[in-house]
């Protein structure tokens, strides 16, 4: 299901925080949104997944406005995992998997044997069957971020929105993460801070600074030295990974001189 963003401008608290956003994401691809901290990241996303409305422009999944659909139909399109995702209540983690059942449940809202089912595959993919009767709020950092990536896998949508699915993962976490988003096939938005992640795995890459897009398109093409000075104010190298030929970054600070 492909989504697109044409001319859409965000606003908190009367503060316009993202601009005239116009953004593709083709049906099964991967795409990511690096920025600096305080760039809109967050605010772009919570927008596409309607925790936010648009002060102007669309999100569409595949035609249709989002916005415009009720909540329940538009669950059972889009997941969201957002930055921080927490529950006061101290559910189980079978309990807050469940949740993603919902938008699919009619009438009495029960989960039935199929439902059940369901979230219990998405824990085994994740790694966090053993998890299942723990309480949510007990878990590591990590923990509960595979939880909530189960929680969205048990939602079966087309479309998964992550605000940086990797915080708080070991490298190896956040590697497998990253596979099994990939292996989804779902079309992906995710914001992503870790630019060699981003360069790896992702179709596209689209690079927001100051709450406006100001590069996309392959990761090779996008991380430039050039662009990554302007807009993350690094030195940054290119560098073949040695076996897959991806494009890999070394980083250092500007000079002085040149930071300023
Ligand atoms: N309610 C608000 N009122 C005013 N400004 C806000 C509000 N919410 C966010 N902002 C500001 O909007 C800007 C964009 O924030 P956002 O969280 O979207 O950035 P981000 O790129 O996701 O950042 P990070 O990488 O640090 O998570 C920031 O400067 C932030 O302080």
């Amino acid at each position: 299901m492909r989504i697109d963003i044409d001319d859409l401008s965000v606003e908190v608290a009367g503060n316009r925080l993202v601009h005239d956003i116009a953004l593709r994401a083709g049906s099964g691809r991967l795409v990511g949104l690096v920025g600096p901290n305080g760039s809109g990241k967050s605010t772009l996303l919570r927008c596409v997944y309607r925790a936010l409305r648009p002060a102007a422009g669309t999100v569409r999944l595949e035609g249709a406005d989002l916005h415009a659909m009720d909540a329940r139909e538009g669950a059972r399109l889009l997941a969201a995992l957002p930055q921080e995702a927490s529950t006061e209540f101290d559910f189980t983690v079978a309990e807050v998997v469940a949740m993603g059942r919902l938008p699919h449940q009619r009438g009495s809202g029960r989960a039935n044997a199929a439902d059940q089912e369901i979230c219990r595959r998405a824990l085994a993919r994740v790694g966090a069957d053993q998890l299942a009767a723990r309480g949510f709020l007990s878990l590591s950092g990590g923990e509960k971020q595979r939880v909530l990536i189960a929680r969205a896998l048990a939602q079966e949508p087309q479309v998964l929105v992550l605000d940086e699915p990797t915080n708080h993962l070991d490298i190896s976490q956040q590697l497998e993460v990253l596979a099994l988003v990939r292996d989804s096939r779902l079309t992906v938005l995710t914001a992503l801070h870790d630019l060699n992640l981003a360069a790896v795995h992702c179709d596209e890459l689209y690079v927001i600074a100051h709450g406006r897009i100001v590069a996309s398109g392959p990761p090779h093409d996008v991380l430039t030295p050039e662009l990554l000075g302007k807009v993350f104010g690094v030195r940054a190298h290119r560098v073949r990974h040695p076996e897959s030929g991806a494009v890999q970054l070394l980083f250092d600070r500007l000079p002085p001189s040149a930071a300023s």
